[in-house]
């Protein structure tokens, strides 16, 4: 029977698709369980690199039961042959949702409204008081037009927001039709967005690619939405473009140095911070979980995974 090590509680029905394939072990000490291993299902807190796959030296699969993975040693799996796979798609919607919630949140100053009122704040209707920003007719700029930034693109519309997207790769004319979202390049995307949404991955690329000069071409009084990775924002950099002005908001759920958040940011009362809730919903998790059992399944019948890390 395979051993297959799992560093966190998987969901019932996930656990009883895995349970005919072999003995499933873990969480707790789940790192002591690796030597005979042919299975990991882990996600994205878990470092998987050389070290780690060489007390493991029969795994077969690293299953990452979230999207992003870059906290995987892809070229040190290739070289041992283990198959590595995420879960895309099924948290798409769940994403998308959050990257709106902090867009509308940031713009209408939702937290510090709540703020004010539970802390007595609130003494009253007031034509002057709690002054946001409409979302109709701004432009929504989104970095990295793939299945989030789609998403994200396609709930923008209804709002009588404008969308433009930079992203590696342009999308194809019905995409973009269908998204209503116009290509544009680098700098225009960050001197026209009033609000910049990032859905890029964490790559070498990508990490600070809004450092303090990309902030600074920002527009003058533009929000910024970040639900893809930390590290593609300089934070202290973003903390100084808020605290002078230049950024009139931003609304968060991931952090440069995950879990820490910068102190500056936990001053400022233009800034929406989220614990990174982005696919946290009970019925993502639960397809997150059996996509990733999915995936372990058909590896250890040595059938292709269903959505291998390219
Ligand atoms: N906050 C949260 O809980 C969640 C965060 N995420 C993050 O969101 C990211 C995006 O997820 P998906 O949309 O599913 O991925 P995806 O792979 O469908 O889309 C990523 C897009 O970024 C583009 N891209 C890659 N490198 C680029 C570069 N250097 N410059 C411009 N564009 C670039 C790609 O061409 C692609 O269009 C994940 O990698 C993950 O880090 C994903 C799920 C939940
Ligand atoms: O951040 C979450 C993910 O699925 O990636």
């Amino acid at each position: 029977m395979a051993r297959i090590v799992c560093t966190f509680a998987l969901p019932a029905e996930a656990a009883d698709l895995l349970r005919p394939l072999g003995e499933v072990a873990g969480p707790d000490g789940w790192r002591g369980e690796l030597a005979d291993a042919e299975a990991l299902v882990c996600v994205l807190t878990d470092r998987v690199d050389a070290e780690l796959l060489a007390v493991a030296p029969n795994l077969r699969i690293v299953a990452n039961a979230v999207a992003g993975y870059e906290h995987v040693d892809r070229e040190a799996c290739r070289a041992r042959g283990v198959v590595v796979t995420n879960t895309p798609d099924v948290l798409t919607d769940a994403t998308a949702d959050v990257a709106f919630a902090l867009i509308l949140g940031t713009l209408r100053g939702v937290s510090s409204a709540e703020r004010s009122l539970r802390g007595g704040g609130f003494g009253g209707w007031r034509f002057d008081g709690y002054l946001g920003a409409d979302l109709a007719g701004r432009t929504l700029g989104i970095y990295g037009m793939g299945r989030i930034g789609q998403a994200v693109a396609r709930r923008a519309a209804p709002f009588g927001m404008r969308v433009i997207y930079h992203s590696r790769s342009r999308l194809d004319p019905s995409a973009e039709a269908e998204t209503g979202a116009r290509w544009v390049a680098w700098d225009e995307l960050l001197s026209s967005s009033d609000v910049l949404s990032l859905h890029a991955p964490l790559t070498p690329d990508t990490r600070h690619v809004l450092d303090r000069n990309a902030l600074r071409r920002m527009r003058r009084g533009a929000f910024l939405i970040n639900t893809a990775r930390g590290p593609l924002v300089d934070e202290a950099a973003l903390v100084d473009a808020l605290r002078d002005g230049h950024l009139a908001g931003a609304g968060l759920d991931v952090y440069e140095r995950d879990p820490v958040v910068h102190p500056g940011l936990l001053e400022l009362p233009n800034v929406m911070l989220l614990p990174h809730i982005g696919s946290a919903t009970t019925e993502t998790r639960h397809r997150m979980a059996m996509l990733a059992a999915r995936n372990v399944e058909a590896v250890l019948s040595g059938q292709p995974p269903l959505t291998p890390v390219s």
